[in-house]
């Protein structure tokens, strides 16, 4: 882990209120990360906690999911919250299942709903 570890934060449209509310209960140990997100997730998470140091990448649908996978497979990203929509269809589909993929080639601890997200925040010491 790098000395500032890093999150990956994505939300599908149905799961970004989830999101924002995420970033604002977890705010106190998130502000010990650096955040990647998507676009439109990285705007509602400033939104909610206006001191995180978010850094915001392409929408999902326009790239944004392949750019966080991207950051993965070079070594940037400890951690990944996707809070997926699964009754949703996508017409990025292939771009979230490619994420995913690499989350797990990786071994990078994922979290792709608010309960696993919300135990994987309580695992973080800071
Ligand atoms: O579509 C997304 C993830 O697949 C999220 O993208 P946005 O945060 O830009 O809405």
């Amino acid at each position: 882990m790098t000395s500032v570890p890093c999150i990956a934060l994505i939300a599908h449209d149905q799961k970004k209120d989830d999101m924002a509310e995420f970033a604002r209960r977890h705010r106190s140990k998130l502000l010990h990360w650096r955040i990647v997100a998507t676009g439109t997730t990285g705007g509602r998470i400033q939104d909610a906690a206006p001191d995180l140091n978010v850094t915001r990448l392409k929408s999902g649908p326009l790239g944004g999911d392949q750019q966080i996978g991207a950051l993965i497979a070079t070594g940037e990203v400890d951690m990944l919250v996707f809070l997926v929509d699964p009754l949703t269809p996508m017409p990025h589909d292939v771009d979230v299942k490619a994420l995913m993929r690499l989350a797990t080639v990786y071994d990078i601890p994922m979290a792709l709903n608010l309960a696993t997200a919300d135990i994987l925040m309580q695992t973080l010491t800071a």
